[in-house]
């Protein structure tokens, strides 16, 4: 299924008809250089076009007063004066004749999404609007917004597809404050924001914006807010949001559709939001929200004003939703202690509502209330002596780097009795080994299995991984007559002279044994064995006491653990090993083979028993992008197997920054 882009050059023709600094940076060539970008990209041509709609008076009281309505109904006809004071009555937004016309179609985008998305018509969509939405109130404009147009478009998707949970991811810089409003007291839309706020100094100043507003009545826990105090946030801040607050959230809520407040405001370069992830970070910010309800994720752009930076950042966002391999997000830092107090003040407030953040550490120890402290005194520092500084320097970022889609998506090596999954190509070509490499797979372990067909699955094996290598293939599945054996040749002969680090991800209990020291590998091995010990910063391994069949327990790893570990080792190669018993559910295994794409480039290597061969078709879905099932288990979590991750987390903290979560205490 495709992908939905929704664009109307109509929604370019309105602008500021007078002098004011707050609005000046809301101009229609916001639109036209984002619409322009995809189109200079041929990214444009790759999507399915829907044309917007205006939304009827109906849909847009969804959210918005009679009143409300009426009134912006009459701006129209309005004289430049009436726009003036019309305009007044409301906060950093501005009217004008053709407004409430792109107003119409910004909403009636929106739902044209969700509708194309919810129909199936396609899998996922972008939806390139103005005025932007989640400010504007139920009788009010605000921030350069008129309708709610995310707002309107979760009542809609409620009332019309029947939706009972839907998740609005707001990335954009700035608190959707009218979003919060409307979904507060409501436990079936989730609302997850981060936003700069420099402890309420900054617009829209709000007291409910910071992290303790957690939702009201029935709807507490399902509002979610992550206040930036700082500026200068970057990827490593955003990522680990996402891994330790987002991510195990949104699974949990299982939401049925995902609408993303998609700001790019919150990129390197951008006046307003001053902070420093670059553009390819929306590229790993869609893309983990992309196996959440099942693939269907409608994104509808709010704020965003550096030109250069916005038109990189919608291209990254529409070029995953199209299923183009991941750009590599190189030299990740540790979150800041800033970031991290943020995260720990989220995850304390937000543990009382959500199971799977049960163990979160508490923040209201004093050290934390200490360090809050001591980081807004550094914090007001900084941000004089910034001020000036700021304003001059202009930001420069590298171009990403292109993101090439390999000729073969996925390819399989099997027993020559095995049926190939649809969708995979057969790899039979063998390159020859030489005398060495074959000698050493010989006596390593296949002198039990001496046979011609042992040496002939390696050497396709190591055809796989150097094909992956150059890109010509994308990822791969193999089935062995013993995984154990073929893990060890793949990372000791194999992987480790074609790719510099390879991240073996190992499901199951099975015994690995090989030298892990050097950091040419990372092993985590996720089981239900009680391992001893890890061995040394590069063999992680993972028990789960209820098993790999136990799913809460299992997305915590995944999250708290595998995927922070994932971005920081950066990978050039992802092992992925399926031992023989694991009980891993085919759901979870699908959203492992989704999730780890993150990594690599997408090159991950699949290395399954030949008597598990049973797990193949869903392997080989995942493996060719489909998205992968929901996750109905954790809508009813079992009493997880207590802090034992939390603590393995706080454990490897030391030596992996990724996995913080909480400011480091006393320095
Ligand atoms: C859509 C938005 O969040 O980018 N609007 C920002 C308004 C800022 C007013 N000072
Ligand atoms: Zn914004």
């Amino acid at each position: 299924m495709g992908t939905a882009l929704i664009y109307d050059e109509e929604m370019t023709k309105y602008k500021l008809l007078w002098v004011d600094p707050a609005c000046k940076i809301e101009v229609p060539e916001r639109l036209s250089v984002s619409y322009e970008a995809l189109v200079r990209t041929g990214l444009s041509d790759r999507c399915v076009s829907v044309p917007p709609r205006e939304a009827s008076d109906a849909e847009i009281l969804l959210v918005h007063s009679e009143e409300y309505l009426e009134g912006v109904k009459k701006t129209p006809h309005m004289t430049l004066e009436d726009l003036k004071e019309f305009t007044l009555q409301y906060g950093d937004v501005y009217f004008h004749p053709n407004i409430y016309h792109c107003a119409k179609l910004a909403a009636g985008s929106a739902l044209q999404l969700v509708d194309s998305v919810m129909t199936g018509k396609v899998r996922n969509g972008m939806a390139l609007v103005r005025p932007p939405g989640h400010h504007s109130m139920r009788s009010a404009a605000s921030g350069f917004c008129v309708f709610n147009n995310v707002a309107i478009a979760a009542r809609y998707a409620k009332q019309k597809h029947g939706a009972e949970r839907v998740l609005i991811v707001d990335w954009d810089i700035h608190h959707g404050q009218g979003v919060q409003y409307c979904f507060e007291d409501d436990p079936s839309v989730l609302y997850f924001s981060w936003h700069r706020y420099e402890r309420q100094k900054f617009w829209p100043n709000l007291r409910e914006s910071d992290y303790d507003s957690v939702g009201k009545g029935s709807g507490a826990g399902f509002n979610v807010n992550v206040p930036w105090n700082e500026v200068g946030m970057e990827n490593s801040d955003y990522l680990s949001v996402f891994c330790h607050v987002l991510l195990p959230v949104a699974y949990e809520f299982c939401p049925d559709l995902v609408l993303v407040c998609a700001g790019f405001d919150s990129a390197i370069g951008d006046p307003e939001g001053e902070m420093c992830a670059t553009p390819d970070i929306f590229a790993h910010l869609t893309h983990l929200l992309m196996n959440l309800a099942g693939g269907k994720l409608c994104a509808v752009l709010e704020g965003g004003y550096n030109l250069t930076s916005l038109a990189q950042s919608v291209c990254q966002t529409v070029q995953t939703l199209l299923g183009d391999p991941l750009p590599q997000l190189a030299n990740l830092r540790s979150p800041c202690e800033s970031a991290l107090e943020s995260l720990q003040c989220v995850r304390s407030v937000q543990r009382r509502y959500w199971s799977i953040l049960k163990h979160a550490a508490d923040s209201a120890t004093t050290d934390v209330s200490n360090k809050r402290i001591k980081l807004a005194k550094a914090e007001e520092e900084k941000a004089e002596t910034a001020e000036d500084e700021r304003s001059q320097e202009e930001k420069v970022w590298p171009e990403p780097a292109e993101r090439l889609r390999p000729p073969v998506c996925s390819a399989s090596v099997l027993p020559d009795d095995a049926a190939c999954p649809d969708g995979l190509k057969r790899l039979v070509s063998s390159k020859d080994l030489g005398p060495l490499l074959v000698s050493r797979i010989r006596n390593r372990s296949m002198e039990d299995a001496g046979d011609a067909d042992g040496v002939a699955t390696f050497s396709r094996l190591y055809t796989l991984i150097e094909k992956m290598r150059t890109n010509e293939i994308g990822n791969g599945v193999a089935l062995v007559p013993d995984v154990a054996a073929a893990v060890e040749c793949v990372v000791q002969d194999l992987g480790s002279d074609l790719v510099s680090r390879v991240l073996v991800v190992c499901v199951g209990k099975e015994e690995l044994n090989y030298a892990t020291a050097d950091g040419k590998m990372l092993v985590v091995q996720i089981s239900g064995e009680d391992k001893e010990e890890q061995k040394g910063k590069y063999y992680i391994p993972v028990c789960l006491k209820k098993g790999c069949g136990d799913t809460v327990g299992f997305i915590q790893a995944v999250f708290g653990l595998l995927l922070p570990l994932g971005y920081e080792y950066d990978p050039g190669l992802v092992l992925l090993v399926r031992m023989p018993g694991s009980g891993v559910g085919d759901c979870m295994w699908q959203q492992l083979i989704g999730l780890l794409k993150g990594f690599a480039k997408g090159h991950t290597l699949v290395l399954m028993q030949t008597n598990d061969g049973a797990c193949m078709g869903p392997t080989a879905s995942a493996l060719l992008g489909h998205p992968a099932p929901p996750l109905q288990e954790l809508l009813t979590p079992l009493p997880d197997d207590g802090g034992a991750l939390e603590r393995m987390r706080e454990r490897l903290q030391a030596d992996w920054k990724m996995l913080q979560t909480t400011v480091s205490s006393g320095n």
